[in-house]
């Protein structure tokens, strides 16, 4: 079955996702998302999903050494643990964040997700986890404006609204934070992300384009958020301000 299917990570285009998978890794490298082997990246073309190997530097990987599966074959199969591949490398293993990526494309019809080990996100949960808290929650930045309103609905958030992004606890093992993962997506029905804590933050979104603004849009906001905690200044706007700015007006 392997050398049979290799067709379907041969392409000239780009913009396959199997020329997309490297070359937006080797960009992610350089932001530290996907370092030491860390973090990766998924898409899903309508039933195909293409997948990173495990273990493998992120950065320097191969468009022959992705693994490419049917969603629909995994949905229909009775042994949801196991899965059936249309195409395999040879000598790898597939990403131990499958699961998780496969949760953002069947609950959230996601084009693509993003897992980052990002300092920045880590910082966030560790600040978080001091105050006892399992919501990052920020309000009044521009960069809000990057992420969208929700599942199923159209455009992005305002100025004016407050984001907010559910932390789940890490495990041991990555596959075993898919049950968390998904309960945060029903307690958070339009979130686009999940912050893991001590680990990291999966980030999806309809497409590439969009899972990608919303990751970048995402982590300017978790290092804004780790600045402005350094400095003492609150992540939500104090209401007394707000009312500052009214009589200015
Ligand atoms: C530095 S090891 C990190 C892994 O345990 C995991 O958290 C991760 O993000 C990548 O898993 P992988 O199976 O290599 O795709
Ligand atoms: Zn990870």
């Amino acid at each position: 079955m392997a050398s049979s299917n290799d067709h379907l990570v041969q392409s000239d285009d780009p913009n396959h996702p199997a020329n997309l998978i490297p070359s937006l890794c080797a960009k992610f490298w350089h932001l530290g998302w996907v370092t030491g082997t860390g973090g990766g990246c998924s898409i899903r073309d309508d039933d195909l999903v293409y997948l990173a190997p495990s273990g493998v530097q992120k950065e320097l990987m191969k468009s022959s050494d992705l693994y490419v599966m049917s969603l629909a074959a995994q949905s229909a199969s009775l042994f949801k643990r196991q899965r059936i591949y249309l195409r395999e490398p040879k000598g790898l293993k597939p990403s131990q964040c499958t699961p998780l990526f496969l949760a953002a494309f069947t609950k959230r019809r996601a084009g693509c997700c993003i897992h980052t080990h990002s300092q920045w996100a880590v910082l966030v949960t560790l600040l978080l986890e001091s105050q006892n808290k399992n919501v990052f929650e920020i309000s009044h930045m521009e960069q809000i404006k990057g992420i969208g309103k929700g599942f199923e609905k159209s455009g992005n958030l305002g100025y004016h609204d407050t984001l907010r992004i559910p932390v789940i606890e890490n495990t041991a093992h990555e596959e075993d934070l898919t049950e968390f993962l998904e309960e945060a997506m029903d307690e958070y029905p339009d979130t686009y992300a999940v912050l893991v804590r001590r680990h990291g933050v999966y980030v999806w979104g309809e497409n590439v384009h969009k899972a990608k603004t919303q990751c970048e849009s995402l982590d300017y906001l978790f290092q804004l958020a780790v600045e402005m905690k350094k400095l003492g200044l609150p992540w939500i706007r104090s209401p007394e301000l707000v009312n500052l700015q009214a009589q200015y007006k």
